[in-house]
């Protein structure tokens, strides 16, 4: 997907000023409360219309103030889900699913809803009333409407941030195989930058109504490392689950890993925080941490009082966090080689 914007609004003493031309299919909007990411999203969709400029996405042009071009919303094949799922209440499940793919002209319809409700496991609650559905039932709904409109470009407005953590780490996976299934490309605004992480390649970062850059959103997590309590957080994908005394083995490009066996036999996408890595100068020969890999240093990077410490480890890219004593204390320096050490619990599954 091509899409290029080049807008200003005014709402009130706000001021929305961009011009942008993003091309991909998995694109984050990322911004303070009040950078103008819902603007965007409103202004993309033909809620809102623009002072002036230009929305051209791929080669159809959906608004240009010169051209006097102003596709209505139900025009625009670009179709949104927010935090709250705004499903039709007179309408079942089903219904409300195919509200939008009956208005899509059947030469446009590459979605059948059963695809779709199998996707989303939502299958089984075709007839309910949506009075009757949990939070995150009513979001897979959202969705499931949303994708069977068969839209050029979906909109996901801060889509689970009305969802507790446990639902969102539920629903993240369910989104992220969904989105990649059906192919529509998408545009995801969040404050969450693990929800980016998992869910965007490339992130439009927003202030004060204009675009400061375009980056990535592993980028931007590994520069607010020192202020999350929580460090940065790694992400490894690991297979070829066994296990190997009341453990579990598994592969990491070259490398052997020990998780807990509280985890199911299964390869996924696994979180480890830079700050359970602990690193050593020499080989600790004897200790209770179950990992021990040996890394070669590719980046040190100072971040306000912590320093982000990038490992090779066999080919495979690890980011341990230590306070600026240790950089000295350790003689840490590109190139060098340091073992860095971590427990079998330290992990997450993310998907
Ligand atoms: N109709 C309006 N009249 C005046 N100001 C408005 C109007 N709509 C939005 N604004 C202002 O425009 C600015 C941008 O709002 P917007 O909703 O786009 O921000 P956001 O980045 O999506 O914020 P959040 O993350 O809190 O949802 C805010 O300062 C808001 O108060």
């Amino acid at each position: 997907m091509k899409l290029e914007v080049s807008l200003t609004k005014h709402l009130g003493d706000f001021s929305f000023d961009t011009d942008f031309c993003v091309d991909g299919e998995r694109i984050g909007i990322f911004g303070p409360s009040g950078s103008g990411k819902s603007t965007l999203s409103n202004l993309l969709t033909g809620f809102l219309t623009a002072d002036r400029g230009l929305i051209q996405l791929d080669r159809r042009k959906l608004f240009d103030s010169d051209a006097k071009i102003n596709l209505s919303p139900d025009h625009r094949r670009v179709a949104v889900v927010f935090q709250h799922a705004h499903l039709f209440p007179h309408l079942n499940v089903r219904k409300n699913l195919l509200y939008g793919h009956k208005r899509t002209p059947a030469s446009q319809r590459q979605l059948e809803l059963a695809d779709v409700t199998k996707a989303l496991n939502i299958d089984h609650l075709l007839k309910r009333n949506v009075t009757q559905l949990s939070g995150g039932e009513k979001q897979r709904v959202a969705l499931g409407r949303a994708l069977l409109a068969c839209p050029d470009l979906l909109v996901l407005d801060e889509p689970l941030s009305a969802l507790d953590k446990q639902l969102k780490e539920q629903i993240i996976p369910f989104l992220r195989t969904t989105l990649r299934h059906f192919a529509i490309p998408y545009l995801y605004i969040s404050h969450s930058l693990s929800e980016m992480r998992l869910l965007t390649d490339q992130v439009m970062q927003f202030a004060d109504g204009r675009l400061q850059q375009i980056t990535n959103a592993d980028t931007l997590e590994r520069e607010r490392m020192a202020g999350n309590r929580h460090g940065y957080l790694n992400h490894l994908t690991l297979s070829d689950p066994h296990e190997v005394d009341n453990l579990i083995s598994y592969r990491w490009g070259a490398n052997e890993l020990f998780l807990t066996a509280n985890e199911r036999l299964q390869d996924g996408l696994f979180g480890l925080s830079s700050k359970d890595i602990l690193l050593c100068k020499k080989h600790p020969h004897a200790m209770s941490a179950r990992n021990l890999l040996t890394g070669t240093i590719t980046g040190i990077m100072p971040h306000k009082g912590a320093v982000g410490v990038e490992l090779n480890c066999n080919g495979e890219i690890l980011l341990a966090q230590v306070v600026s004593q240790a950089v000295a204390e350790l003689e840490l320096d590109i190139g060098k080689t340091v073992y860095a050490a971590f427990k079998a619990s330290a992990f997450r599954r993310l998907t």
